[in-house]
This record gives C-alpha cells, structure tokens and sequence, in this order.
C-alpha cells in the first residue's frame, strides 16, 4: 500500500517558505542571507570532503560513487557482465566506467556479452553519456517511463536495480521521507516485473519512521534486507539504503 504524505503535504509544498525569516528583515533580504550562508556552508563542506577530493583526483562524476562501491565492499552484490538499472543516475556517477572501481558496479567491463547496453539508467536530469549507458531523461514515477525500460531491456532479465534518487527537498523531514519512501516503493514495483530472481535491489531513503515497516514488506520479496549507511554518506544526512540481496521467486 502506498505511503501517503501528511495533509500538510500541498500547503508546505506550495508555499516552498521553509526556513523562517529573522523577523526584523524584509524577505528579499532574509532569503539573500540564507541563500549566501547555505553556499558559504556547502563551499565549506565541499572543500573539506575528502571524498570530493578523491572523487576530483580519480576524475569521477560525482562523490556519490563511493557510497556505491562501499555498499558493495559490504554486500558483494555486484560484477561485471550484470544488467543493471540505475535510477537518479544523473550525473552517473553510479554509471561511469572509467576503469574507476565502479566499473563493475554496472558491469560495462569485461562481461563477454556482444550486446551494447548493459545499463539502463534514468533521471529527470540530463546526463553526459556514457558507453554501454543508455540513458533516460525521464520522470522514474511515470508509467510510460516504465514501459520504455522494459521496451529497452527487450526481456533481458536484470541482475541489480540500484537508485540513489532523491527528490526535491521541502525541509519539511516527514515529507521528504515519506517522499523517499515511495520512490522506493516505485522501485519495487520495477524490481516485480524485471529482477531476475537472486536479484540485488539499493535503494536510497531518508529515515524517517515507516522504514521499518517497508523493510516488513521488503521481505516478503527478498532473502535478505539490510539497511546500511555508507561512510560516505553525511553524517548530518539521514540518507541510508535498503540493500535487498536474493529475490526471491514470484509465488
Ligand atoms: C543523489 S542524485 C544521484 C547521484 C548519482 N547516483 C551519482 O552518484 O552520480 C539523485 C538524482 O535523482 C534524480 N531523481 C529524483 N527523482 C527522480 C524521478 N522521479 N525520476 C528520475 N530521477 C529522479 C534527481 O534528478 C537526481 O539527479
């Protein structure tokens, strides 16, 4: 059963007013101070993490491709010559294959295969390409978006769905796990229909209360779920993943 969002879901949304203003200043003032201490903050932490630094010196797309190969140092799921789909790929860093330790993540290297993609990736954003990538600029939650990965995959079954999507933030913490939470649900619903069984499904969330209780369900399809947050995850972040390891067989 889908996750509904609060009743306070549209009109917080909507308003997109989510950091109270100091009340002595007009709001065009007020959001010029916020939006320069966020940048200050984000240059800060960017200039500190190490993981950008290693992300810069190997020439990856994005930081984000050590939280996958950490996940997998622990859970060993992933291997060259798999089908993968990955989604909220953009920029790719969990796609890329530049003889980078993601290599094998999606599989691009080595698998002896003749076939020309080996990753389906999709995102709202674009995304530079990459070989053996096909990519999607789409909206995952869409139907027909669905449709054209299956149409694509053209009844290849597919070792591992990983996805790091994450929507756009309201600073609202309830919704945006709930809002987590049901672009996870959307990716069982693929994993349903194209995960080969033994399967490995990733998938990212921010907790939030009703990760529990899709764990629950999470289990009724796999043989293992865990729930891991990688180091180089933030630590402020309360981004984690489900790592579902061994689908099992449709009843
Ligand atoms: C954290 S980024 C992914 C980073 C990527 N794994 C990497 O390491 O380069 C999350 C992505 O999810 C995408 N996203 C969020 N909601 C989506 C949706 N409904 N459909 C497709 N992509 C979505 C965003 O556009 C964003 O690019």
């Amino acid at each position: 059963m889908r996750i509904q969002p609060t009743s306070s879901y549209t009109a917080i949304h909507c308003t997109g007013a989510f950091r109270p203003a100091p009340p002595a200043w007009g709001p065009a003032l007020s959001r010029a101070y916020s939006s320069f201490s966020d940048s200050k903050r984000w240059l800060d932490r960017q200039r500190n993490d190490p993981y950008v630094k290693k992300a810069q010196q190997l020439n990856l797309r994005s930081r984000g491709a050590f939280k996958l190969i950490e996940i997998d140092q622990k859970y060993h799921f992933l291997r060259s010559g798999a089908v993968c789909i990955d989604c909220g790929a953009a920029p790719g860093g969990w796609s890329e294959d530049p003889a980078a330790p993601s290599a094998a993540i999606t599989g691009t290297a080595g698998g002896g295969d003749s076939e020309k993609y080996r990753i389906f990736a999709m995102d709202l954003l674009p995304m530079a390409g990459i070989d053996g990538v096909q990519f999607f600029q789409r909206d995952f939650t869409q139907p027909e978006s669905i449709a054209l990965l299956k149409n694509a995959l053209k009844g290849k079954p597919v070792n591992t769905i990983v996805s790091d999507m994450a929507p756009s933030f309201s600073g609202t913490h309830s919704i945006d796990h709930l809002r987590t939470m049901n672009l996870c649900e959307d990716v069982l619903g693929l994993a349903g229909q194209v995960l080969a069984p033994g399967g490995t499904m990733v998938c990212k969330f921010l907790v939030g209360g009703s990760e529990q209780e899709f764990r629950q369900e999470l289990r009724n399809h796999f043989n293992k779920v865990n729930i891991y947050k990688p180091k180089a995850s933030r630590k402020e972040s309360s981004e984690s993943y489900f790592v579902c390891l061994g689908k099992k067989r449709s009843p």
